[in-house]
C-alpha cells in the first residue's frame, strides 16, 4: 500500500548565491518555487570554512518572503540560538556531532519558537537519533561533507534517507527529512522517492545557466511528475 506523502519543499542555499548582491538574490527568489531559503553558517572550527553569520542573515531577512532555514555548522551552537532567531531564523538546525547535550539544545530551539532540526554528517548513523527523533521537526542528512558548496553527492545518502524514514515512522516522529549537498535533477527524484521532504540545492540553483528561478521551476516540475500522493486533505504540512 502506498503511504500518503506531502509535497517536497525546495530550499535554495545562499552559500552559492551572489554574495555581493544579496538583496537582488533574495528578491528574485520571492516569486520562485523556493519554499524555504537555506542559510549556511560556518565557523572555521566545526567545518574547515567560514561563511557568514548574524548580520548577513539580518540583511537577508529584510527582503525574504520565505522562511529562513538556518543550518549552523558551528561548535557550541547553544550560545547563539536566540541571536539567530532574533536575526530572522524560522528554523534552526544544529549538528548532532557538535552538541554534547543535544536534547537540551533541541528544547532551547523549540522554546525560542523555531523549527528544531538536527543535522547528520555523512558518517553519522541515523540510528543515533532514535531517542530524540520524536522531539525533532527536521532531520538534515548531509549528502556531502559539510563546509563547501559544489561537491559531488554521496550515493549512500539514498540508503540513509530510506533508513531514516523507517526510523521516524517507527518512533512516531513527524520530522521532515531534509537533504543537503550536491542535489540536482539526477538525484532529486530518487531522494524524494526514498523519503526526502526538503531538498537543499546551492550550485544547481545559483549556477544554472537559465538562472535560479528557472532552475527551481524545472526541479519543481520534475518532482511534480513523480505524482507522489499528498496528505489526506490535499493540504501541505505546515511549514
Ligand atoms: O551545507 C552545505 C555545504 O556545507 C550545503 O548547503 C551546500 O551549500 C549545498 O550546496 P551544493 O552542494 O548544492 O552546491
Amino acid at each position: 500500500m502506498t503511504s500518503l506523502r506531502r509535497a517536497p519543499l525546495l530550499a535554495p542555499s545562499f552559500l552559492a548565491a551572489d554574495l555581493a548582491n544579496l538583496q537582488a538574490e533574495t528578491e528574485r527568489l520571492a516569486a520562485s518555487a523556493a519554499d524555504w531559503l537555506h542559510f549556511d553558517v560556518m565557523d572555521g572550527r566545526f567545518v574547515p570554512n567560514i561563511s557568514f553569520g548574524l548580520p548577513v542573515l539580518q540583511a537577508v531577512a529584510r527582503y525574504a518572503k520565505q522562511p529562513l532555514d538556518v543550518h549552523l555548522m558551528i561548535e557550541e551552537p547553544q550560545h547563539y540560538l536566540a541571536q539567530f532567531r532574533d536575526a530572522g531564523a524560522a528554523g534552526l538546525t544544529v549538528h548532532y556531532e557538535a552538541c554534547t547535550h543535544l536534547h537540551r539544545v533541541v528544547q532551547q530551539i523549540k522554546q525560542l519558537g523555531c523549527r528544531a532540526g538536527v543535522a547528520l554528517n555523512p558518517h553519522t548513523p541515523v540510528a543515533l537519533l532514535e531517542d530524540i527523533a520524536a522531539d525533532l521537526d527536521v532531520v538534515l542528512v548531509m549528502s556531502v561533507n559539510p563546509g563547501f558548496g559544489g561537491q559531488a553527492f554521496i550515493p549512500n545518502t539514498l540508503k540513509k534517507v530510506a533508513m531514516l524514514k523507517e526510523l521516524l515512522v517507527d518512533c512516531g516522529s513527524s520530522a521532515l527529512i531534509e537533504v543537503d549537498g550536491g542535489v540536482n535533477l539526477a538525484n532529486a527524484g530518487p531522494l524524494v522517492e526514498a523519503g526526502a521532504d526538503v531538498l537543499v540545492a546551492g550550485n544547481f540553483v545559483f549556477s544554472a545557466h537559465e538562472g535560479p528561478v528557472a532552475a527551481l521551476a524545472g526541479l519543481r516540475e520534475q518532482l511534480n511528475a513523480l505524482e507522489l500522493p499528498v496528505e489526506a486533505d490535499g493540504a501541505r504540512r505546515k511549514q
